[in-house]
């Protein structure tokens, strides 16, 4: 895929590196970049509060639940493996909302590499002259180039060719690269040299080996992941400058998300004149010992936000005031191993037979988490990866036919965990709750399920799923955007729904009187608190 090439014509100023001066202390750069971006808010690049080099700031406030920029970035690049994706256009051949698709075709693969694969002939041929003549041939050598390196070698063709402007080319080059970190570590320094080498021999020899291996490790740093609204993994990566520019924290004020090629980035709480925007350049339901290794590993960093301090401040206290954590976060990397596992198991059905067996991988997961507390003070249901490591199960009990076991999962992994703030991610999580409940609401009368008196009834069970939709609906709209697909098409969702609803009208005031006596009998049966429940009110 690509998105666009950009347009400005280059000029012949040589793309060598030099030694790094941060993007800020070039007004003219920075104005540049920032006038690539259509923006709701003023926006500045000046010399980050939270680390050494250049951060993003709002010069006017911004609520919360508001677009800050959306821009098409230099370029993208979807996964390898990843097939649904149309590596041009980035659209989703899989409507995930159950609708009809838009790019209703399948991708098919380049028959030159077998790696790229396109929605359309379209954007085959949109993709060739632009950038998959060259990469196609790579591809051929060099079949496991990732989309971070493809991304490399194209804005390398793109400079050759005089098609990136002199300031894009000096932006590029004073990107964070961490270059000496890498190359601190024999295996990544082999690996981003031996990757350099094979663009040096694609893009032809006049280019200094340095070159590309100096952007290979910038755009290790500075590539934002490519992930869609509905989607709760990346599924490429991207490259803009001045999102570049953005920090990262745990508990973040902003987040990136795609529609097709465009990156729209949106505020999460309100976010003063003057205050720095950061994101999460990681999934955010990981645990802070999780999140805290990544971020060494990925970007050389150490995380001191504050999310980071408070949940550490809480592992110790529920461990009586201990600083010996590492046991517990053996236990917690041993229960994603588990999960993680039986996820990668359920995508070659047959070969992992043993890992599909889910309930022995319940059991796996509980056996873990009760030998990290004592007894007396068990593992808190809130704590990750717990409520993480049931919503994927739930999701995988759904896969194997198992609505009832999915429901329990799907329940107490969603509304015992913390993350109630109704962002991005609560959406995601409580749009696959729905999923659960809907299949669960269409058990037929004599399922065993019901043989249980305390399990809900089916028309229990569908309020459920009609009020949680409508919640999931509301918050689509304020965390993506009304104008979002995402949101829209939940929206549709909901209306469809109502549509085939007996009784009290969805969203009245009647209806909540009906969803709330029923919520209880889904939650007593789920053995989750009412008070973790939904308010429609
Ligand atoms: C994508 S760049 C962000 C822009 C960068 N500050 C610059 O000057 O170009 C990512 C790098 O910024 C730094 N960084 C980002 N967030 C940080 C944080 N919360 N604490 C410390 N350093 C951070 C790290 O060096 C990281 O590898």
């Amino acid at each position: 895929m690509a998105t666009d090439r950009p347009t400005d014509n280059g000029d012949d100023e040589d793309f060598t590196p030099s030694p790094r001066e941060a993007l800020h202390l070039n007004a003219q750069l920075s104005q540049y970049n920032l006038g690539r971006v259509v923006s709701a808010v003023p926006l500045e690049i000046r010399s980050s509060d939270i680390c050494d080099g250049s951060g993003l700031f709002v010069s006017a406030e911004i609520d919360a639940g508001r677009e800050i920029y959306h821009v098409h970035p230099l370029t993208g690049a979807i996964y390898a493996n990843n097939k649904s994706f149309c590596h041009h256009c980035c659209e989703d051949t899989q409507d995930v909302l159950g609708g009809p698709s838009k790019a209703a075709l399948q991708t098919k693969a380049c028959t030159g590499c077998r790696a790229a694969r396109f929605c359309s002939k379209e954007c085959q041929k949109s993709a060739w002259p632009l950038y998959h003549k060259e990469e196609c041939k790579l591809l051929q050598k060099a079949p496991n180039m990732t989309a971070q390196n493809l991304i490399t070698h194209r804005l390398l063709f793109w400079h050759r060719r005089g098609g990136l402007s002199k300031q894009l080319a000096a932006s590029l080059l004073r990107l964070e690269t961490h270059f000496a970190d890498f190359n601190k570590d024999d295996k990544r320094a082999t690996e981003l040299h031996d990757i350099a080498v094979a663009i040096q021999e694609a893009l032809g020899t006049k280019v200094a080996l340095t070159v590309p291996w100096r952007l290979v490790a910038a755009m290790r740093i500075n590539c934002v992941r490519l992930r869609p609204a509905s989607r709760k993994e990346s599924v490429g990566y991207a490259v803009d400058i001045c999102t570049a520019m953005i920090n990262h924290s745990c508990d973040p004020n902003a987040f990136v998300f795609f529609e097709g090629r465009q990156l729209r980035i949106r505020s999460l709480k309100k976010i003063a004149a003057g205050e720095e925007v950061t994101i999460c350049y990681l999934d955010p339901t990981l645990d802070v010992a999780a999140r805290k290794a990544l971020l060494k590993h990925e970007y050389f960093f150490d995380c001191y936000c504050n999310r980071c301090k408070s949940e550490i401040r809480e592992q110790r206290s529920l461990l009586g005031g201990s600083n010996e954590l590492s046991p517990l976060h053996q236990a917690q990397r041993e229960v994603l191993g588990l999960i993680n596992s039986a996820v990668r198991a359920s995508n070659y059905p047959g070969i992992y037979a043993a890992l599909e067996d889910l309930p022995a991988i319940e059991t796996g997961v509980r056996t873990i988490t009760a030998g990290a507390f004592p007894p007396e003070k068990p593992w808190p249901e809130h704590m990750e990866p717990l409520p993480s490591a049931r919503l994927a199960l739930a999701m995988l009990y759904l896969g194997q036919g198992k609505p009832v076991a999915a429901l329990r999962n799907a329940l107490k992994g969603k509304l015992l965990s913390t993350r109630t703030d109704g962002g991005p991610d609560w959406v995601n999580e409580m749009l696959d709750v729905v999923t659960v409940l809907i299949v669960a609401g269409s058990l037929p009368p004599d399922a065993p399920a019901f043989a249980d008196t305390d399990f809900p009834s089916v028309d229990d069970i569908r309020n459920v799923a009609y009020g949680y939709l409508l919640k999931v609906s509301q918050r689509a709209r304020k965390a993506f955007g009304r104008d979002s697909e995402y949101a829209r098409g939940i929206s549709s969702m909901a209306v469809t729904m109502a549509a085939k609803k007996a009784g009290a009208v969805f969203g009245g005031e009647e209806f909540v009187v009906e969803f709330e006596p029923a919520q209880r009998k889904v939650l007593a049966w789920a053995g989750v608190p009412e008070e973790n429940g939904i308010c429609l009110a």
